[in-house]
């Protein structure tokens, strides 16, 4: 795993109101140099929001954003050469063809098209790169814009739902595309609605609700801290015995594996989604 110990960016005590809605309320997390970092909540939490505020398309009414060590207020053009941004508002001319609007997007940030072909084939657009945006599927124009977004190599990555809406097998093309980003170095800043999402690509996870941060930590750590204190020891007689993770429990555990009769002992660990649930009152959707 890549080594995660500088700051890329942060947000300490951030608020932000439209009109009388107060949207992010009293916000502060980081994001490390290196990790891949989900930041999860019901639909309205504000995350998009957050996206647009780190990427300075809105300005927060009070609070500390900070951006490659500078508050956002300073930041250099030079920075947003840094970052590369996928979001619903990302798009491609539909009149181009996909290798023409990656040509277009390389030229505009000022790279060498040289690597277009390596990446169409890392996402199997390879045969499709002559078709025209307008006659691509879903899938084709979400991996298509995923590109334009990385086209020049950004240290910092902020991806807005970059798999909502794509059948199984085009998300795993993604997945697997942002894993080797991960391994390249590359910061990733992702929302998503889904929690196996978020967890096998996410080193660390920020959970938000009402715009505010209610958890913030490692998947396995989040799920840890809301184990429950309880083994299932399933019996042949198909007799269920609950009992603790202690001592007490040892007791019980080692009764049952003497009798000869054990077919399995459990320790139920909650999914991500259960720790959602907890923490925000409502399913991830
Ligand atoms: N320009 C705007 N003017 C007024 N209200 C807005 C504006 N943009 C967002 N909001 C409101 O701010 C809240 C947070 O919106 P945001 O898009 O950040 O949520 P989200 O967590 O990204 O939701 P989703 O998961 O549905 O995309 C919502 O209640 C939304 O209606």
């Amino acid at each position: 795993m890549t080594p995660m110990l500088t700051r890329l960016l942060s947000m300490d005590r951030v608020y932000l109101s439209f009109k009388e809605k107060r949207v992010l309320d009293n916000l502060t997390f980081e994001v490390r140099r290196g990790e891949t970092f989900g930041f999860l909540g019901p639909s309205g939490a504000g995350k998009t929001t957050t996206i647009k505020l780190l990427t300075r398309q809105l300005v927060k009414d009070s609070g500390t954003v900070e951006l490659f060590s500078r508050p956002i207020e300073n930041a250099h053009d030079a920075d947003y050469e840094r970052i590369g941004i996928l979001s619903d508002t990302s798009s491609l001319y539909e009149r181009m063809s996909i290798e023409d609007n990656l040509r277009f997007y390389a030229k505009i940030r000022g790279v060498s098209d040289a690597g277009i072909g390596e990446l169409l084939e890392r996402v199997g657009l390879a045969n499709d790169r002559k078709t025209l945006i307008k006659k691509c599927s879903k899938g084709m124009r979400q991996r298509a814009t995923l590109l334009a977004a990385l086209i020049h190599n950004p240290e910092l990555l902020f991806l807005d739902e970059p798999t909502s809406g794509l059948d199984p097998a085009t998300r795993l093309e993604v997945h697997r595309m942002l894993k080797d980003m991960h391994d390249r170095g590359t910061t990733i800043f992702l929302t998503t609605h889904d929690m196996t999402e978020a967890e096998e690509l996410c080193d660390r996870v920020g959970i938000l609700d009402n715009g505010s941060l209610v958890a913030c930590d490692e998947p396995g750590a989040l799920k840890l801290r809301f184990a429950e204190n309880k083994v299932r020891i399933v019996m042949n007689d198909n007799v269920a015995l609950e009992t603790t993770k202690d001592a007490a429990g040892a007791v019980i555990i080692a009764q049952a594996l003497e009798s000869g009769g054990v077919v399995s002992i459990h320790s139920e660990e909650p999914s991500l989604n259960d720790v959602f649930l907890r923490l925000t009152g409502k399913e991830f959707e």
